[in-house]
């Protein structure tokens, strides 16, 4: 399969560097990274060791592609998009999180967009140089549900280069319910600076549940079955699995960088018909510290 990967930072390099075990994968990314894997090839470390040599470039080639994975972060899903627009594509996979991506790729492509979750772990620790952090899995479906061949054929395809994948037929529930513990565990970690570990235990975890349950109530609002309990119980469950994690939010507050506010909490606020005083107050604390360094 001819893979375009459009985002080849941490995840997009992670996941390409998997694929280009078993498929003809190109990253996109931005140099000095993507110069470095064009003279060096891509080294993966951590979980899996491997050194393999997909073509890099910092815009789309001219070329035919099967599928393009999207892994941008999602304030860059536009310009995906609009870059994406112009290439010949069979179909386009986002794993990104957050909440509105695929409906933002699907409005600017004429081919088909799968919606994906992905609970792998990934760290750009430098130019060519991608850390496996934590072994998941990548679900993948057609966001409005259902089946597709189109997902089959990439289900194949990611199975085919060792990448834990299920496809699924009820994407809309899983997407929200990853929304669910991203608005828990995410927002919560960033704003406390604390590994994911300390919502266990500690004084936030009800803060995290609670963000969580909102975002489940918004979800059966939208004819999502997602109860309050298990909303709760999965921001308790992976926060322990990932205990040592800081969280994505949390290390781009880390790193002084944009994070994906606007698509987690703030989408909840957003679609919710009522009050959700928690993402509400989430989304506007972690706005204020990104306008504050002039992130927004
Ligand atoms: N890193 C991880 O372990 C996981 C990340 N995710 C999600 O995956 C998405 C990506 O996350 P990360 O890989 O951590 O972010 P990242 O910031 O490391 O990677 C995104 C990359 O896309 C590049 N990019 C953006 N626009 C571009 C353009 N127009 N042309 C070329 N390159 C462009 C950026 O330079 C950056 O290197 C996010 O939605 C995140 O929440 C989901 C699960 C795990
Ligand atoms: C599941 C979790 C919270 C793991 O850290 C994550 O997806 C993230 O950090 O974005």
């Amino acid at each position: 399969m001819r893979i375009l990967v459009f985002g080849a930072g941490s995840l997009g390099s992670l996941l390409g560097g998997l694929l280009a075990r078993a498929h003809d994968v190109t990253l996109v990314g931005r140099d000095p990274h993507a110069e470095r894997v064009r003279e060096d090839g891509l080294r993966v470390e951590g979980e899996v060791s491997a050194h393999v040599e997909p073509a890099a470039a910092t815009a789309v080639p001219a070329e035919r592609f099967d599928l393009a994975v999207v892994t941008v972060k999602a304030f860059d899903t536009d310009a995906a998009a609009a870059a994406l627009a112009s290439v010949d594509l069979d179909g386009v996979l986002s794993l990104q999180n957050g909440l509105g991506n695929e409906e933002r790729l699907a409005d600017a492509l004429a081919c088909p967009v799968l919606a994906g979750t992905c609970t792998y772990g990934a760290r750009l620790r430098g130019p060519g140089r991608v850390d496996y952090t934590g072994i998941g899995e990548v679900v993948l479906g057609p966001p409005g549900g259902g089946t597709s061949s189109l997902a089959d054929r990439v289900g194949t395809a990611f199975d085919a280069a060792g990448i834990e994948t299920t496809v699924a037929t009820d994407m809309p529930r899983r997407r929200w319910e990853k929304l669910a513990v991203n608005a828990g565990i995410n927002a919560v970690t960033a704003l406390a600076r604390v590994e994911n570990g300390a919502l266990s235990e500690g004084p936030a975890g009800d803060t995290a549940r609670r963000a969580a349950v909102e975002t489940a109530a918004v979800a059966r609002e939208r004819g999502i079955d997602l109860s309050d309990e298990t909303a709760a119980d999965e921001v308790e469950r992976v926060a322990d699995a990932t205990a040592a994690n800081r969280s994505s939010m949390l290390q781009d507050v880390d790193a002084g960088d944009r994070t994906e506010v606007d698509a987690i909490n703030g989408a909840v606020v957003e679609r919710a018909e009522e009050p959700v005083p928690v993402n509400e107050t989430l989304t506007a604390l972690l706005r204020a510290w990104e306008r504050e360094r002039g992130l927004r």
